[in-house]
């Protein structure tokens, strides 16, 4: 039970076939204790399923993957209660109010959170007595997200948790989750929002095709090169554009070089990548997750 050098989660070698489909081909992963890491990656790359698998609701074809010291395909109920998990689909609890499920919840949890102070958390407290039926789409997420949560994991799987959320909502959300990192909970989280990684995550995945293509800080993902700004500026109308590491130096030599008397640099721009930039270009690199295999095609 007691935490070990071990990582969170350490995934080796993750296949995952759904027929002839390579679902998951080779993927590895490592969370570290503490840490929030984003898995990004388009529709059909494979985030779910090995989500899924490290959940242990689906079964690994090959590869080595422990979550908690345990392997999640055989682990038992003690190391259920662990973890915490948002899925994507959800089962239906119509009938039921949200303070009833939650509540409900965390007694199957040897040491849950006190689920008033959950449905708080989440945003719910005027939905406390309300059926689930009669939620709206995102305040549905927001249960789904007091469930994973009410068993005060120390380990969180939230696979796209704010799809459907609005604005407010997903900004509320992302103050839930830091305060989740703040008490020590380990996240792992997939989702198709570049903002929601760069604002929450320690560490960014890029899956594409089953595998991982690139990771790293969300400031350092895709390298030096990917990273590089853009100076564009005009000279006699005449568009211009340089890529440099060092812009600033850049900007103070065309100023002298330009040598206009206000020291202006005519049509003057410094672009830098954003992490949608960097990730577009990540995933246009490793083509898109239903292409077809080049191990196929050959
Ligand atoms: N139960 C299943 N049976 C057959 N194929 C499946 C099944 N689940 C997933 N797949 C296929 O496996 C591949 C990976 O799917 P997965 O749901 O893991 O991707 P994802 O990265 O989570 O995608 P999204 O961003 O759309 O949620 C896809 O091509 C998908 O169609």
């Amino acid at each position: 039970m007691a935490t070990t050098d071990a990582p969170a989660v350490l995934v080796e070698g993750l296949h995952k076939r759904y027929g002839e489909k390579r679902a998951v081909d080779g993927l590895d992963l490592r969370v570290e204790h503490g840490e929030i890491v984003a898995v990004l990656g388009p529709n059909g790359a494979g985030k779910t399923t090995t989500v899924e698998t490290l959940e242990g609701f689906r079964r690994a074809d090959a590869g080595h993957v422990r979550v908690l010291g345990a392997d999640p395909a055989r682990a038992g109920r003690a190391w259920r209660s662990r973890i915490g998990v948002v899925l994507q689909d959800n089962h239906d609890l119509a009938e039921a109010t949200v303070r009833e499920i939650v509540h409900h919840m965390a007694g199957f949890y040897p040491a849950p959170r006190d689920p008033e102070q959950v449905i708080d958390a989440v945003g719910l407290r005027e939905k406390a007595t309300t059926r689930t039926r009669a939620l709206s789409g995102g305040q549905r997420r927001r249960l789904d997200v007091a469930l994973g949560v009410v068993g005060d994991p120390e380990l969180l799987f939230l696979d796209e948790p704010t799809t459907g959320f609005d604005p407010q909502a997903r900004h509320e959300f992302w103050d839930l989750v830091e305060s989740l990192r703040d008490e020590g909970t380990t996240i792992l989280l997939t989702t198709h929002y570049l903002e929601e990684a760069e604002r929450l995550a320690d560490r960014v995945v890029v899956v594409a095709r089953g595998h991982v293509v690139a990771q790293g800080a969300p400031a350092e993902l895709g390298g030096r090169q990917a990273r590089r700004a853009r100076v564009r500026w005009t000279v006699d109308g005449a568009p211009r554009e340089e890529a440099t590491d060092t812009p600033t130096a850049l900007v103070a030599q065309l100023a002298s070089r330009l040598g206009r008397p206000d020291g202006e640099v005519p049509g003057l721009q410094v672009l830098r990548p954003t992490l949608e930039d960097v990730y577009l270009g990540l995933i246009g690199e490793h083509g898109t997750a239903d292409a077809p295999h080049e191990e196929a095609a050959r």
